[in-house]
């Protein structure tokens, strides 16, 4: 199938190295150090490179194409006033980028970065348009305020279309991007049951609440977290709190990791994501690329819980995918450093 073509492609554009020899750090830095450069000198594109690399067990992993998939879904937590917008937005923005205006898309066009769109739960009836892939589990998940967000059917076939869309979407890195009115508070309770950090230090204001509405999200998420134990496995965490896309993009991120491609993680929402799937599959965690950290309280703690230093700040808190597409430029040049960059030997020139 098409996953198969994707590392098939991946084989004919990198030059075959002894696949059963695994790359060491040392090898890798050898590599980057006799480019023609000062040791060191292109600083945190020298650390991305050595990640690439490392991930793809290559000293020319070439990273050239990115599909940015956007994960649209809605929370029954919305309900409890828990942001600032109405629910109808997540579906009036989903028509968004399928029309090609919404900030993810004119960041992505202005890198070729083609986008898809999914239905993975939005309220309401199904919206009908050629471009929107449906892998819709309910019309919305529940309000986890009394009671799980979803059963564990719903997040075993969350999860599982995830890694269906992941395996169908044919690019060298795949960029995860979300739209979900109050899926801020849904990032905050997974993030808080995952790592034990604080919950009053994880939730923000999302799209803008004042400060009555947000000591309002942090008194309604106290009680919601209340509910439940804080040693749950990361299935519990993510049936009780988590939301459509949330899952679906971890269960995306686990699949687009184990099968070769590079996983560029957007915003607090996506972090939440990357955090799950890093608690089902630890070993995916060289493929991930923490391309920046949102305004979005809490983003810059879950990162450092992570250990992951985010490639932008820029004082962004959108989501749907833009930090990551600003980022993919930055990637690819860490790409092409290690393909195309001569060495001092290649080029005849003198070493310090
Ligand atoms: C017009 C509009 C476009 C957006 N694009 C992303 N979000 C962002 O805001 C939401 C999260 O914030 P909260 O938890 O406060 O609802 C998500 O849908 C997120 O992607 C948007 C929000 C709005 C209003
Ligand atoms: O960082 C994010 O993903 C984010 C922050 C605020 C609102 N929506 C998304």
């Amino acid at each position: 199938g098409l996953a198969a073509a994707s590392s098939f492609a991946n084989q004919i554009r990198t030059p075959m190295t002894d696949q059963t020899h695994r790359l060491g750090p040392a090898e890798i830095q050898h590599a980057i150090d006799t480019k023609t450069k000062p040791v060191g000198a292109l600083g945190r594109i020298e650390t991305l490179a050595a990640q690439i690399a490392a991930f793809r067990n290559s000293l020319t992993p070439r990273v050239e194409s990115c599909i940015l998939t956007i994960f649209a879904a809605d929370h029954g937590i919305a309900h409890e006033g828990v942001s600032a917008y109405p629910q109808e937005v997540t579906a009036q923005m989903v028509l968004n980028f399928l029309a090609g205006g919404a900030a993810a898309n004119v960041f992505a066009a202005t890198q070729n970065v083609p986008v898809q769109v999914v239905d993975a739960g939005i309220a309401g009836a199904p919206i009908a348009h050629p471009d929107l892939l449906s892998h819709r589990i309910a019309a919305g998940s529940a309000s986890f305020l009394n009671g799980p967000a979803m059963t564990r059917d719903q997040l075993a076939n969350a999860l599982a279309h995830g890694a269906e869309i992941a395996r169908k979407t044919t690019a060298d890195a795949l960029a995860f991007g979300e739209m979900g009115i109050a899926n801020t508070a849904s990032a905050s309770m997974l993030l808080h049951k995952l790592s034990g950090l604080d919950l009053h230090g994880l939730v923000g204001r999302g799209t803008g609440v004042d400060d009555a509405a947000l000591a309002h999200k942090r008194r309604i998420l106290e009680q919601a977290a209340a509910r439940c134990p804080q040693d749950m496995t990361p299935d519990a965490i993510l049936a009780e709190y988590g939301g459509f896309e949330i899952v679906m993009m971890a269960g995306a991120m686990q699949e687009a990791a184990e099968t070769g491609r590079l996983v560029l993680v957007d915003g607090f929402i996506a972090t939440a994501a990357a955090a799950a799937a890093l608690a089902r599959a630890p070993h995916i965690r060289p493929a991930m690329i923490f391309c920046h950290c949102s305004q979005e309280a809490g983003h810059r703690a879950a990162l450092e819980w992570l250990g992951a230093s985010p490639l932008l700040d820029l004082d962004m808190r959108l989501g749907e995918g833009t930090g990551a597409v600003l980022a993919w430029p930055l990637v690819r040049a860490a790409s092409a450093m290690l393909c195309d960059m001569a060495s001092f030997e290649s080029a005849g020139v003198s070493t310090g």
